[in-house]
Parts: structure tokens; C-alpha cells; sequence
């Protein structure tokens, strides 16, 4: 194994990972991640999928810098700048409930060192778009699940970073919630074209989301395949009507099955 290590990709390729593996020791030494080769390119939507346990977190981690990887290279070509290249949306909202939507939203480019006028501007941007305006003075606890999970993404796109990593972002949502949720989290994106990279565990959501799909084996995760998805843009859940998203969800579905059965398998 050559060791590890991240340095800037001469490309237009945000990052560029190079036979990344990831091993975690400690009481029971785990092996995450074996030998991922993989490019994203700026601007573009990739989407994760794979059975529980496959590294996909981890792999999210290595990109946003959270985690070393144990062998191999991760290049990272994003332009650096007083905010961090990449903004994480977690599951779990993450908001701070001593802060009100304002704050939170603004909280990223505060921990950046931004004046307050420009960050709160930069915030109040952003919970518009997102559809919280006329909340800016609520806590978090005052909000439903879904709008706390809208605070995530404002602060997200807040930040500033050119790149999102988002882990579930959607996941603890209701159904009907979470279907508007991943219709606004396209158009933000087709707006401001950042580089994103989604894990998920909706295969649906991954076609209505992404221009590519990465299905991941079960652990040590590697890269089984990766899937370019042919819908343009602008894009709503009225593609889920058309036989070609069926036919690719069934395809998606037969694949990741044998790595689902995999997982069970071994855990
Ligand atoms: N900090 C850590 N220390 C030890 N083992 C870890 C650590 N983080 C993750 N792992 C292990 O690495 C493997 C991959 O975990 P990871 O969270 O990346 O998977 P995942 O695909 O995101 O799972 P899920 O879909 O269930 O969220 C798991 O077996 C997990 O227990």
C-alpha cells in the first residue's frame, strides 16, 4: 500500500480519488474501503449508493477532509478561500437550538471569519430560498422536522463552499416532505452548479438527483459501478412516470441486491 495522502488535482475535476482504501483500528481492525478509484467533476451531481456499512460515509469523510484515508490519494482541486471547501449536510440537521434560523444559517461563514452584515445578508438569501423566510427570529425547536432539515441546507449553500457533501440528507424526512425537499434541492443546485456528492439509500432519489450513480459492494466498500443518468434538466419527480426510470431503478435494484445480501451476510 503507498501511503495516503491529499494534494491539489491539475483538472477540472473537484476531486480525484486514487486507490483510496481505509482501514479503522482499534479493538477490531476494520477495513471500510478497498482500493476506490473514482472523479468528480466540478459542478457535477454524484450520487452514493450501497448496503449499510460499505464506507460510503467514510468515503464522504475523506473527500470533506474529516478523515485520512490509510492508502492511496485523494486530490482536491477546490479552490481555496476563507471558507472550508467543502459544507457537510448531515441526516441529522445538525442546527444549534441556542440559535435562531438566522444565526444558524449564518453560522458557517461566521466560524469564517465573515462580517455580520455580509453573512446575515448571505443567510437571509438563502432561508428564502429554501422557503423559511419569515422564520429568521425562530429556534429550532419551534420548527418541524422538515423545515430544521431546510436550515441544514441553507447553511450548506450559506457557506460558501463549492462543494456539498451530504450523508441521507433527506432520509429522516416524511414521504411527501422529502419528495419537495429533493425538488428544491435541484433546483438550488441547478442555480449554483456546486460540486456535490449525496449518499443515499433511495435509489429513486439518486436518479431524480444525480448525473451519475456510484454503486458501491458491501464492505470493504469498492466501486461495483458507476451509472451516467441520461434525464436532463431541469428535473421534477415527474421523471419517476418514465419507463427509462423504471427500467434503470430495476437495474440499480438487481445490483446492489447481491451487495445488500453480502452485507447481511457478513454482519
Ligand atoms: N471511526 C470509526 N472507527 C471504527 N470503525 C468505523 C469508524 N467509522 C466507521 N467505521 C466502520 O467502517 C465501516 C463503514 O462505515 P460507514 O459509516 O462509512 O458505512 P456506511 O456505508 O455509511 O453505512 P450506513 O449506510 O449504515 O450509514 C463500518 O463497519 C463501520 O462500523
Amino acid at each position: 500500500m503507498t501511503p495516503a495522502s491529499t494534494t491539489a488535482a491539475p483538472s477540472t475535476d473537484a476531486f480525484v480519488v486514487d486507490d483510496v482504501s481505509k482501514i479503522f483500528v482499534g479493538k477490531n481492525q476494520v477495513q471500510a474501503l478497498a482500493n476506490i478509484d473514482l472523479r468528480f467533476r466540478a459542478g457535477s451531481f454524484t450520487c452514493i449508493v450501497g448496503p449499510s456499512g460499505c464506507g460510503k460515509s467514510t468515503l464522504l469523510r475523506i473527500l470533506g477532509e474529516l478523515e485520512t484515508a490509510t492508502a492511496g490519494h485523494v486530490h482536491n482541486n477546490l479552490p481555496e478561500s476563507r471558507v472550508p471547501r467543502s459544507a457537510f449536510v448531515f441526516q441529522d440537521h445538525g442546527a444549534l437550538p441556542w440559535f435562531t434560523v438566522l444565526q444558524n444559517v449564518a453560522f458557517g461563514e461566521h466560524m469564517a471569519s465573515v462580517g455580520k452584515r455580509e453573512r446575515e445578508e448571505h443567510a437571509r438569501h438563502w432561508i428564502s430560498e429554501v422557503g423559511l423566510a419569515g422564520f429568521e427570529q425562530a429556534y429550532p425547536h419551534q420548527l418541524s422536522g422538515g423545515m430544521r432539515q431546510r436550515i441544514a441546507i441553507a447553511r450548506a449553500f450559506a457557506t460558501g463552499s463549492p462543494s456539498l457533501l451530504m450523508d441521507e440528507p433527506l432520509g429522516a424526512l416524511d414521504a411527501q416532505t422529502r419528495i419537495l425537499m429533493q425538488e428544491q434541492l435541484v433546483e438550488l443546485w441547478e442555480a449554483e452548479r456546486k460540486t456535490v456528492v449525496l449518499v443515499t439509500h433511495s435509489i429513486e432519489e439518486a436518479l431524480l438527483l444525480g448525473d451519475r450513480i456510484v454503486v458501491m459492494s458491501a464492505r470493504p466498500g469498492r466501486v461495483k459501478e458507476t451509472i451516467e443518468v441520461p434525464f436532463g434538466r431541469p428535473r421534477t419527480v415527474d421523471i419517476e412516470t418514465d419507463p427509462e426510470f423504471t427500467r434503470m431503478k430495476q437495474d440499480i435494484w438487481e445490483s446492489l441486491r447481491d451487495e445488500v445480501q453480502a452485507s447481511l451476510r457478513f454482519s
